[in-house]
């Protein structure tokens, strides 16, 4: 693209498009209570003071209300029409999951070079702008748990196997064949937007048999070979605390993902299982710490502008990216 000549009194000089764009986006439909969990993630992204801003793809079913308010919150929003998946006979582990195919219109942001997707049910608890720095060709998320109930209809539940503890269950080659390939959670998703290959998805879902995780299925397939796993700490899964306490150092958690049943803090009663652990507890409070903070509402924040950023804070700088580039970011060994 031929860089844009600006006049700026004097001499003109040529303003090369910012060809690096990148940005966080998430995804909402319906006229529900989620554009609560947006309102938290934008407030959230500011208070760990990222660089980028907050893309919200909306289906056409939202409120001119809700989106107001996310405008008001310095939310972009972009309206995408939705995708609707072929019938699916066995039916979802949630219904509403049906919905989620829509997701995939991000695919279509190409003025954005490279994009952090992040579902409306999360929040960012430290800076993660160093993601977008990860090397191209891949995309970047983390893996998700089968232990619950939601997997009932799977091999993997059925057989109590998990990818977080391969080793605790061996898959059973000779009645199910290979082990199922490693599988990410598709709350949290480090991609390129690039219209090729969003017009191949849109072609390839609608010759693809529907299954229990709607588009998060969809996308470990149409992914299996550049998908690259994370560190748990940038999609805290909340059913690792009680399925894989092992795996996890709540100290080092960056991202939370209120995924559990009955865990979204906006929805929150503590009555579901689960829910009236101190750790969830403490989890919801942190969420709703943020979302009550007006000086964190985009018409009252006063953002560091990086030159006047103290050593301190400038510690929190991109992270050295060595070798093949995350290696610190690969999950631990566990
Ligand atoms: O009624 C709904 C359901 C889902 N979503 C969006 O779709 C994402 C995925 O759904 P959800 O997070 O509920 O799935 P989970 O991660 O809990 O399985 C949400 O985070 C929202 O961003 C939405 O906006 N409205
Ligand atoms: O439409 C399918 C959804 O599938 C995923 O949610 C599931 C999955 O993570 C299971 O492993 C958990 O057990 C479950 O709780 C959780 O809701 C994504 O988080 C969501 O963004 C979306 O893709
Ligand atoms: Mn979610």
């Amino acid at each position: 693209m031929a860089p844009t000549e600006i006049n700026v009194g004097k001499a003109d000089v040529a303003v090369v498009p910012n060809s690096k764009k990148r940005a966080y986006i998430t995804f909402l439909a319906g006229n529900l209570d989620y554009w609560m969990g947006v309102v938290g993630l934008a407030k959230g992204l500011r208070k760990v003071n990222s660089a980028y801003p907050l893309v919200v793809a909306t289906l056409p079913d939202v409120p001119e209300e809700h989106r107001q308010i996310l405008v008001a919150q310095g939310c972009i929003v972009r309206e995408i029409e939705p995708i609707y998946p072929p019938e699916n006979q066995e039916g979802y582990a949630m219904a509403y999951y049906v919905i989620n195919y829509s997701k995939l219109r991000i695919w279509e942001f190409v003025e954005y070079e490279k994009m952090i997707y992040l579902d409306g049910d999360i929040q960012v608890y430290s800076n993660i702008d160093h993601l977008f720095d990860t090397p191209f060709g891949f995309l970047y998320a983390v893996k998700d748990c089968f232990c619950e109930e939601s997997w009932s209809k799977t091999p993997q539940y059925k057989i109590g196997y998990c990818q977080q503890c391969p080793e605790k269950v061996t898959w059973p080659v000779e009645t199910y064949g290979p082990p199922p390939p490693l599988y990410f959670n598709a709350g949290m998703l480090v991609f390129e937007p690039h219209l090729d290959t969003y017009e191949d998805l849109i072609r390839t879902v609608q010759v693809t048999t529907p299954t229990s995780f709607a588009e998060q299925d969809f996308l470990n397939m149409y992914f299996r070979d550049t998908y690259k796993p994370i560190s748990p700490t940038y999609n805290f899964v909340l059913a690792m605390l009680w399925r894989h306490p092992e795996c996890i150092d709540l100290d080092q958690i960056n991202v939370v993902h209120y995924c559990a049943k009955g865990s979204k803090p906006w929805r929150y009663t503590g009555e579901e299982e689960n829910m009236d652990r101190e750790d969830i507890k403490m989890l919801v409070k942190k969420w709703w710490e943020v979302y009550e903070d007006s000086s964190l509402d985009y018409k009252n924040f006063v953002k560091i502008e990086s030159d006047k950023v103290t050593p301190i804070i400038a510690s929190l700088a991109p992270k050295e990216v060595s070798g093949d580039g995350f290696t610190s970011l690969a999950p631990s060994a566990a």
